[in-house]
């Protein structure tokens, strides 16, 4: 089993044995009952991308490539229109938080566009990459009382480089930071997009990828999901620790990093694929 089947495993065990219900809960499933989650708060998890450790569990399928066309979604196209995800990318998982306009609402890659953060965060790490305010924040108030819409999961990122002593390389950590999350069915997706992301402003500054660390404050799984839950538990992951690799050359600009860049090598997920009645 890989290092993140195993974290996978201690997180859902850990919530299955330790979790509480939450009450009142926001979401609801389609047939209109409210969607209660079993929750564990402060999960935190250190992967060292260079030494092989990658956030992807092999206990399933993950729609890695899915995961990587919503990233470029919400970072290079910078909107929040369903039409560019779903006929550019041919990404559909978005559509039940659609508003009336075919749009997410005032988030995501609109706040991206509307406060131009890409653009302010290149520069600033292009100007000095040792300044420690390299930060990518989408939890924007303001944008949040323009329009109706999900609030972001994935909500904050931080970003600091280090040289390492021994090879003179410049590596890029990252650090995702996540206020919810519907671990069976997004934590490796949120993850994962995540580490690409990295890697494209990695390669948009020749440096290597250093390590991934990511903090989830509600890590939950719905009460719809607990024989999914069980039935990982019993899975036993495969021996190959998969990767990332993205195949463009060092100081490729970050707007010309194309989903078809990247190649997940090594995965092997065990299978079937498991089904899951959405909380909306
Ligand atoms: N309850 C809930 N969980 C989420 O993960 C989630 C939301 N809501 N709301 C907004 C977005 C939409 N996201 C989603 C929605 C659906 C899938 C999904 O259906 N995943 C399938 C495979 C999808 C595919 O192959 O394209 C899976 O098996 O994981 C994934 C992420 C993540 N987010
Ligand atoms: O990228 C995402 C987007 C959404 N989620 C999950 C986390 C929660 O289960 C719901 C959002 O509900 P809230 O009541 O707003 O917390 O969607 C995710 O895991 N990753």
């Amino acid at each position: 089993m890989t290092f993140a089947d195993q974290i996978f495993k201690q997180n859902i065990q850990n919530i299955l044995e330790n979790g509480v219900m939450s009450e009142n809960a926001r979401p609801h499933y389609k047939d209109g009952k409210t969607a209660n989650s079993k929750y564990i708060t402060g999960a935190f998890t250190s992967y060292d991308l260079e030494k092989g450790e990658f956030p992807i569990t092999s206990l399933r399928p993950i729609a890695i490539k899915s995961a990587i066309k919503e990233l470029m979604w919400i970072y290079q196209d910078q909107t929040s229109e369903l039409s560019v995800l779903e006929d550019k990318y041919g990404v559909k998982y978005w559509r039940e938080w659609a508003l009336e306009d075919g749009t997410i609402g005032q988030r995501y890659g609109a706040t991206v566009r509307k406060h131009n953060i890409i653009g302010k965060f290149l520069d600033g790490l292009a100007k000095n990459p040792w300044n420690r305010r390299n930060i990518i924040n989408l939890w924007q108030y303001e944008d949040f009382e323009e329009t109706e819409g999900l609030l972001p999961c994935a909500f904050q990122t931080l970003f600091d480089v280090r040289r390492d002593p021994k090879t003179q390389e410049i590596y890029l950590d990252a650090t995702l930071i996540q206020r919810s999350n519907d671990m069976l069915v997004a934590h490796h997706i949120n993850a994962m997009q995540y580490v690409a992301l990295q890697m494209m402003i990695a390669k948009h500054f020749s440096w290597k990828i250093g390590k991934f660390f990511y903090f989830v404050n509600n890590l939950h799984i719905y009460d719809n999901q607990f024989e999914q839950a069980q039935e990982l538990l019993k899975r036993t992951g495969s021996d190959k620790e998969a990767k990332l690799v993205l195949n463009v050359p060092d100081g490729t600009n970050f707007f010309d990093i194309k989903p078809e860049d990247f190649e997940l090598v090594d995965y092997e997920p065990v299978k079937p694929q498991l089904k899951f009645d959405l909380a909306i």
